[in-house]
């Protein structure tokens, strides 16, 4: 008699048969797309953007072949499912699909179901694999009532799942998502939900199995708007770098913070109180008031060179000329040709009063406009007809004196020279801060090279207020187009060239040839590069991209002026927050959600969730965390551990001048017990190059400071000298640990 699991190695066998079957159909489809030829402009594109879908679907095929199917529900009624990490859809002769996407609907109570709430399953099975073949199967009678379900009280499946060795990457957990998680995973797109959670309670995790179910859910918009996940740093966005992929998604854009604002790289080094300052919201007005006073006016008159003429413009015009630009309520720098205009419109004017002065004498009331008569002067006070006031101010327009001065009056900036200009000086400074200290402006001060990555929300509060002075790309696309038309130009030279010497071989010199058809434009044309980027290349590229969602990890550790910048990439505020105000360790971090989110979206506008169970740690380790919290805040309650592993946390004193020494002593004898695996030493910042030098490079060991390790996790996890980390930071060290943890403090006698 056959057992469950030959069954179910049967079951699998088919479904890797139908798999393999899926991946050929799509690789000819592929091959038969790109062999297609002769088509036209419109054609190659079309045949580009299909090509690209076939080739992401295989893409999603490949990724798939482990795990491809981990669950069955048997149900009371109706045929059994199978749960996989992709759905494959029914052939002709069938009625239902083989295999159901653990995202799809009917997928959900595999998730969800429970002993009180059945949800018509009779029994939920988990299926474990290695490769192609099953090795397992574990079956929970639901009918028998005693399931508690995917409830977080540690089922066979997730205990399982949550011993196992980590390898330094995150791995998806669609096989074991729980109850809690998964309302947060299905919940609707709208709206900005909050996740708050304690270390190791799976926010991360659910995070990104929620950008899978949104992308799979609407497909269409989100793959062509692109979701956003924001994690807090490279090594983070290296360690959940796997999840998506391995769930057959790619249409994301994963970028820290500091990535946020295209072609600026930001490595400056930078002190935590400038940082601090700046992400505050009021640098939103600070940059408003260094743009405001780049908007110049002249002490007294300016004097403007024409013609070998000299022009006036008194201060007291030029600021009503500069009160009327900015009523118009445009960006600087879409403002600037406007101003423009309103300036050499009021100084054609006041040449033609001069002419009108000049052939009628200086006449009645009108003392002149450049002391306190009626500026810039009107229609009346003009002899020129309206043609010659066009001409005149045409003449102006061109006038380079004229020009130097709209320069000098509304000088076009880009966000970058806005900053670097405000930052190294310290009258602009005082002029656009006069609410800070002199200490705070100290802060600010500093010569131009580089951006630090607090710089990043600036620079994006800067463009917006200037808005695209996009010369630099119109210049750009033209030199662009001007090297097509050459390069089409050669092109048809060198066929009349050729059909020269075919003429001369005797061919017909009627027949007509494409440069016959065709001018150098038109070919230019034709060879203008498709843009063959992916969506989320482009959304990287564009500082304006509206994204269709926003993810964002530890978000506790965002600043005021980050949430600005963000917001206006999603301006349909449909967002994914995830972190923990416990391990709020960034200076200008959240104290709680509604102080960090209020200002921005509105009073209780973001909907908050709580996860409650912790995944990661094990009792033993999450008791000496629990102690941390407490200190931060007693109000605050750690998650519940699920499971145990009887290994207390040691600790261990140790003479402070033998701390390196004897952490590496520690590590050895961890990694000679406890093979495999990773291990961490974790420690405050000034003792890592000592501990960095006495552990040496060990594969599948890390020697990092608290805020490195945010959001990250390993088998082994040594602390080094806690009592001199500040509180948040202490708690992220002591709950990185899934199975030993060890504490090395130095004594004071050391
Ligand atoms: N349902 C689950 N099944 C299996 N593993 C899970 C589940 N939920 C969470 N985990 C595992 O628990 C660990 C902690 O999850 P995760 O890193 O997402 O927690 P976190 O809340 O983001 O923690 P931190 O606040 O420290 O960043 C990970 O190894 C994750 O894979």
């Amino acid at each position: 008699m056959s057992t469950a699991r030959d069954r179910e190695q049967e079951c699998l066998t088919e479904l890797y048969t139908r798999l393999d079957e899926l991946r050929e159909q799509t690789r000819q489809r592929l091959d038969q797309v790109l062999s297609t030829t002769g088509l036209g402009h419109q054609g190659l594109t079309e045949r580009d953007v299909a090509a690209a879908g076939l080739a992401r679907r295989l893409g999603e095929l490949h990724s798939v072949e482990n795990g491809l199917c981990f669950g069955r529900l048997t149900m009371t009624e109706g045929p059994d499912r199978a749960i996989g990490r992709i759905g494959i859809p029914a052939a002709a002769d069938e009625t239902e699909p083989p295999l159901i996407d653990w995202r799809a609907p009917a997928a959900r109570p595999f998730y969800t179901a429970t002993g009180a709430r059945t949800e018509g399953v009779r029994v939920r099975r988990h299926l474990r694999t290695s490769g192609r073949t099953v090795t397992g199967v574990q079956d929970e009678d639901l009918a028998a009532g005693a399931v508690a379900g995917a409830g977080g009280d540690g089922t066979p499946a997730l205990l399982t799942a949550l011993n196992a060795p980590r390898t330094g990457r995150m791995t998806d957990i669609v096989a074991t998502i729980q109850a809690e998680q998964d309302a947060i995973i299905r919940a609707p797109r709208a709206g900005v939900l909050v996740v708050q959670g304690g270390p190791g309670t799976g926010k991360t995790a659910v995070a990104l199995h929620r950008a899978a179910y949104l992308l799979y859910t609407h497909r269409e918009r989100l793959a062509r708007d692109v979701v956003l996940i924001v994690g807090p740093g490279t090594a983070f966005l290296r360690y959940i770098g796997e999840v998506l992929p391995s769930l057959g998604e790619s249409g994301v854009l994963l970028a820290t913070p500091a990535e946020l604002y295209p072609g600026v790289t930001a490595d400056r080094p930078e002190d935590p109180r400038t940082a601090e300052l700046k992400g505050r919201a009021a640098m939103a007005g600070v940059i408003a008031a260094a743009l405001a006073d780049r908007q110049w006016l002249p002490a007294d008159t300016l004097r403007i060179d024409h013609d070998g003429e000299t022009l006036h413009l008194d201060r007291a015009g030029a600021e009503r000329l500069r009160r009327r630009a900015r009523d118009l309520g445009l960006p600087h720098n879409e403002t600037a040709p406007l101003h423009g205009e309103l300036v050499v419109d009021a100084l054609a004017r006041s040449v033609a009063a001069g002419i009108h002065t000049a052939v009628l004498g200086p006449g009645g009331e009108d003392g002149g406009w450049g002391d306190g008569g009626d500026w810039p002067p009107g229609e009346d006070d003009s002899l020129l007809s309206e043609d010659e006031l066009d001409d005149l101010r045409a003449e102006l327009r061109s006038s380079p004196g004229v020009r130097a001065a709209l320069r000098r009056l509304w000088p076009p900036l880009t966000p970058q020279r806005l900053l670097a200009d405000l930052f190294a000086s310290p009258r602009r400074l005082a002029t656009a801060a006069p609410r800070l200290t002199d200490a705070e402006r100290g802060l600010l001060l500093r010569e131009p090279g580089g951006w630090a990555p607090s710089d990043v929300p600036l620079l994006d509060e800067a463009a917006e207020l200037l808005g695209t002075d996009d010369r630099a790309a119109r210049a750009a696309e033209a030199a662009e187009h001007a090297e097509r038309l050459r390069l089409a130009q050669e092109a048809l030279d060198v066929a009349r060239g050729s059909r020269a010497t075919e003429h001369d071989d005797g061919t017909d010199p009627e027949t007509l040839s494409a440069f016959d058809l065709l001018d150098a434009g038109r070919l230019a044309e034709r060879h203008a590069e498709a843009d063959h980027r992916t969506p989320a290349e482009r959304a990287a590229a564009d500082r304006t991209w509206a994204f269709g969602h926003i993810v964002v990890d530890e978000a506790q550790e965002l600043s005021a002026m980050t949430w600005r910048l963000l917001l206006r990439r999603c301006p349909a505020r449909s967002m994914t927050l995830v972190g923990d105000i416990a391990q709020t360790s960034a200076p200008g971090g959240a104290r709680s959600w509604a102080a960090a989110l209020d200002p921005h979206l509105g009073p209780g506008r973001a909907r908050t969730v709580e996860l409650t169970v912790n995944y990661r740690l094990p009792a033993e380790i999450a008791a000496p965390a629990a102690d941390v919290l407490r200190a931060i805040d007693p109000e605050l309650r750690p998650p519940r551990a699920v499971r145990s592993t009887g290994v207390p946390p040691w600790h261990r004193t140790v003479p402070a001048g033998r701390l390196p020494a004897g952490t590496a002593r520690a590590l050895a004898d961890e990694r000679a017990a406890h093979p495999g695996g990773t291990a961490a030493v974790i420690a405050p910042p000034d003792l890592l190059p000592a501990l960095t030098a006495a552990v040496g490079p060990v594969p599948g060991v890390s020697v990092l400071d608290p805020r490195t390790a945010k959001g990250l996790e390993y088998d082994t996890v040594l602390v080094v000298d806690p009592g001199a980390m500040p509180l948040p930071d202490r708690y992220v060290a002591l709950t990185r640990a899934t199975q030993r943890l060890g504490i090395l403090t130095p004594s004071r006698a050391g």
